[in-house]
């Protein structure tokens, strides 16, 4: 359902939304069904009006090219006409190349840029955490690893395994009010001020590249959610907002992808569900 449609509907249930983000119920049906509406709320329509591009340009850092003598330079022509970025998938973890990337983050934070961080992108924000501190367009996606090495950067503590709202909203916290989406069999997902549980029904399936979908899908809803607005997400954070339509998209691609190829699903099968995923969840 698009941006006009969806919004009455998410008015008239505020009590509701409030219960279903503050309290343990956030991951009941209800709770899901109201933070999914959120979700619809913040598609943009599509319209004969728009040119390509309207809807948003993300770029990503990552992939396996090395990089030139003057890929800051090079990527900062591009930043002007981007509107998020996604660092850290496939990237590796060369000096040069994360010393570029820093580079880039900076830039990207000067222009106000929304910046999804990842893999090895998270690997250097737990070597300098000050890169991202304070800077509340950022989201970052760690999966447990990732988690464990950021929290005990930022927060020095060994990990509480068995808290986890508590231990996301803690590394949120003590990082500016960062979104953090711990990825797991429940995804959990904080600003600092609310913690959000997605728990979309996905695949047994563990195959890499999964956290690729996530974090791509996720620089375009935050976006979307940006330019939608904090009227249209019931005054939330948008970026959480965002998250929990990145999270509950890629998981309901792993289980439609699993339906149909069991133990062989690859990321590549659950990409071909992203389009029929998204009109089932975003567009009913
Ligand atoms: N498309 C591409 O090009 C992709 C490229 N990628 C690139 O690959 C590189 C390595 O990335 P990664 O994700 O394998 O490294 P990371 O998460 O540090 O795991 C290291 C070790 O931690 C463990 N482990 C992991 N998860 C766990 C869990 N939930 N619970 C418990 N343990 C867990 C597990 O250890 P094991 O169990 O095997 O001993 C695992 O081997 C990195 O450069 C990234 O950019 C990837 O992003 C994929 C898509
Ligand atoms: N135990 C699980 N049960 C169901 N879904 C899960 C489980 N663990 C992770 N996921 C889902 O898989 C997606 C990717 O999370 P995962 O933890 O595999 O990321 P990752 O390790 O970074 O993946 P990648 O191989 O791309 O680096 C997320 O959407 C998450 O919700
Ligand atoms: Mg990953």
């Amino acid at each position: 359902m698009a941006v006009g449609s969806g919004c009455a509907a998410v008015w008239g249930c505020r009590r509701v939304l409030k219960r279903a983000f503050s309290l343990h119920n956030a991951h009941s049906v209800k709770g899901m069904e109201d933070a999914l509406q959120l979700v619809r709320n913040i598609v943009p329509p599509l319209t004969a009006k728009k040119h390509k591009g309207q809807d948003g340009r993300v770029g990503v850092v990552g992939g396996c090219r090395e990089d030139s003598p003057d890929a800051v330079h090079d990527v900062g022509k591009w930043l002007p006409r981007l509107h998020a970025l996604v660092v850290g998938p496939g990237l590796g973890r060369d000096d040069v190349l994360l010393s570029n990337v820093k580079d880039i983050l900076e830039a990207s934070k000067a222009r106000g840029i929304p910046i999804v961080i990842d893999a090895d992108g998270l690997w250097l924000i737990a070597q300098q955490p000050a890169l991202i501190q304070g800077y509340q367009k950022a989201v970052l996606t760690p999966n447990h690893v990732e988690f464990s090495r950021l929290s005990e950067a930022v927060l020095g503590d060994p990990l509480d395994g068995q808290d986890r709202r508590g231990a996301v909203l803690r590394l949120s916290q003590a990082l500016g009010n960062v979104t953090v989406v711990q990825k797991g069999e429940r995804d959990v997902i904080s600003d600092g001020k609310q913690v959000l549980e997605c728990s979309q029904e996905g695949s047994g399936r563990r195959c890499g590249g999964q956290g690729d979908l996530l974090s791509g899908s996720l620089g375009v809803l935050v976006h979307w959610a940006l330019q939608a607005g904090p009227e249209r997400t019931d005054g939330f954070s948008p970026l959480l907002v965002a998250a929990f339509g990145a999270c509950t998209l890629t998981r309901q691609c792993s289980h439609q992808a699993f339906q149909k190829h069991g133990r062989s699903t690859t990321t590549t099968d659950m990409i071909a569900e992203v389009g029929p995923a998204f009109s089932r969840l975003f567009e009913t």
